[in-house]
């Protein structure tokens, strides 16, 4: 019996596909860079073509890689880029528009209208959200309102909406199956979390037709099946989560309390609080944290948009370093931070500030300022940002972390680890397998298809770690004044 899995991470920057096998260990991946458009200052957008040859192509690598073959596959399982959204036609399957990003800041203008004519209450209490362009709806609304044509064609039933989940099970299933699952719902802001399903208040706030949205399901559970004539067998697509949701489930944090901080293009912290939508008195996400057999998990989370970015923009914008992973021997062989620190508000600032006009800068440069400087300011200003999130997530009384989990690829990076369990005061575990947020999309394809019965057989995985243990540091607290310092200044 085939009990291979295999999971697709759509991510902000590349696409991976990783076979995994039924002790959830990775046995081959392929990797995929794809092109980042940016029409205007603080727009963001993919094209759902590449993002689809992407997936296709690294499917079918990763299989071969494997030495396996299609029929070898038990389950597909799916995570991706989270409150992008793609519209497309339901009969061609080709998107009207390209895919605007979660980072695309377009929908500023509607957010600000819609804050000040009082709506934020409302759509805080139901979403578990605010009223910011970072969420789907207002990507959604600009379509409707400057692309002629869309509104009309999306009242009369022909256009689909989806995050990237939705679009590649559409295209997967061969358009058999338009759906998602309540992690990537609970991004959109026309979800109500509570009840479980979409909303026509919201829907009607943004504007937005109901006869585009997708059925909304269960994180495990078969979806669908893939078109044999696509990989060469009907493969069940099985699991499906947001990327952060992912990680949560691939970290293991099935216990309220626990948490996880994922280091990607940007960094997402989420601290499971059980069967409780708890509300954040500092401007935290309630979100799902996965939902399994009708029954949600909620989290708290922390939304910093610019995390491995910053590293990335130091490599193509400055050309201050070639691979990203030098910034770890960059910053290990300076003694200090020099004074510089960097905000990273490249597309504004989220939580806890959720101010999309932020812009970003560096500070404190002098003569004696070095290329080694300006990268250690790069992850330095990963790790405040964490701390000002753990800090809001325990003054809202959810829980005193004991360990903070991190992972994705920015979490390579040592120096950044031993960085942040000596600003944080806490041990930070990294396991040795970074891709937890496919393992995460595998474990709960495995779960769909009976392969594991549910959290608890995840949670006893054999899982190999990293720990790094927090030193007292001196200058902790001095360089968090600095940072505080540098923040208000990017905020005014
Ligand atoms: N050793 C490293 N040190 C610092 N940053 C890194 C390192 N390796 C990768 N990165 C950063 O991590 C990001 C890639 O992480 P990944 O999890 O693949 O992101 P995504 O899923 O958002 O595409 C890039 O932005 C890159 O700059
Ligand atoms: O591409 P990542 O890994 O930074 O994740 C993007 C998030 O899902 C956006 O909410």
């Amino acid at each position: 019996m085939a009990k291979h899995i295999l999971a697709i991470d759509q991510g902000t920057t590349s696409t991976r596909s990783i076979v995994f096998d039924a002790r959830a260990q990775a046995v081959a991946t392929a990797q995929s860079e794809f092109a980042q458009h940016y029409p205007q200052s603080g727009w963001v957008e993919h094209d759902p073509v590449d993002i689809w040859r992407d997936t296709l192509a690294t499917m079918k690598e990763a299989i071969a890689k494997a030495h396996l073959q299609p029929a070898d596959i038990a389950a597909i399982g799916i995570t991706n880029q989270r409150e992008t959204a793609v519209l497309w036609d339901r009969e061609t399957g080709e998107a009207v528009h390209r895919a605007i990003v979660w980072q695309d800041r377009r929908g500023a203008p509607l957010c600000a209208r819609l804050k000040e004519e009082g709506h934020e209450p409302l759509v805080r209490r139901k979403t578990g959200l605010l009223l910011d362009p970072y969420f789907s709806a207002s990507k959604l609304a600009w379509l409707f309102d400057e692309v002629e044509g869309l509104r009309a064609r999306a009242e009369a039933g022909e256009l689909a909406f989806g995050t990237i989940d939705c679009f590649l099970l559409w295209r997967l299933t061969g358009g058999k199956v338009h759906a998602t699952d309540a992690t990537n719902a609970s991004r959109t802001l026309l979800f109500d979390i509570h009840a479980q399903d979409w909303d026509d208040e919201l829907l009607g706030l943004f504007g937005v037709p109901r006869a585009i949205l997708p059925e909304v399901r269960d994180n495990a559970g078969v979806f669908g099946e893939t078109v044999p004539d696509l990989l060469g067998a009907a493969i069940p697509v099985a699991g499906m989560a947001g990327d952060q949701q992912a990680a949560v489930v691939g970290q293991a944090c099935f216990d309220p309390g626990s948490a996880k901080s994922t280091y990607g293009t940007g960094c997402f912290l989420l601290l499971n609080t059980g069967e409780e939508a708890i509300t954040s008195d500092h401007r935290l996400l309630t979100t799902v944290a996965y939902r399994l057999n009708c029954r949600p998990t909620y989290a708290l989370e922390g939304s910093i948009f610019v995390a491995g970015a910053a590293v990335k923009w130091l490599r193509d914008g400055l050309g201050l370093i070639t691979h990203a992973s030098q910034t770890d021997d960059m910053a290990t062989r300076t003694e200090d931070n020099g004074g510089v620190y960097m905000v990273p508000a490249f597309v504004g600032l989220g939580a806890p500030h959720w101010d999309p006009d932020a812009r970003g800068l560096i500070t404190g440069l002098t003569l004696g300022t070095t290329a080694a400087h300006v990268a250690r300011a790069a992850l330095e200003a990963v790790a405040y940002q964490t701390h000002d999130l753990a800090e809001a997530m325990v003054e809202d009384g959810a829980a005193k972390l004991e360990t903070l989990r991190v992972d994705g690829g920015m979490a390579a990076n040592d120096w950044l680890c031993q960085f942040l369990a000596d600003l944080l005061d806490l041990p930070v575990e990294r396991p040795a397998m970074l891709e937890t947020t496919a393992l995460g999309a595998a474990l709960l394809a495995g779960i769909g298809i009976g392969l594991w019965d549910g959290p608890e057989a995840v949670a006893k995985l054999d899982r190999k770690l990293d720990r790094f243990e927090p030193h007292a540091s001196a200058g902790r607290r001095a360089s968090l004044e600095g940072w505080r310092r540098a923040l208000r200044q990017a905020l005014a």
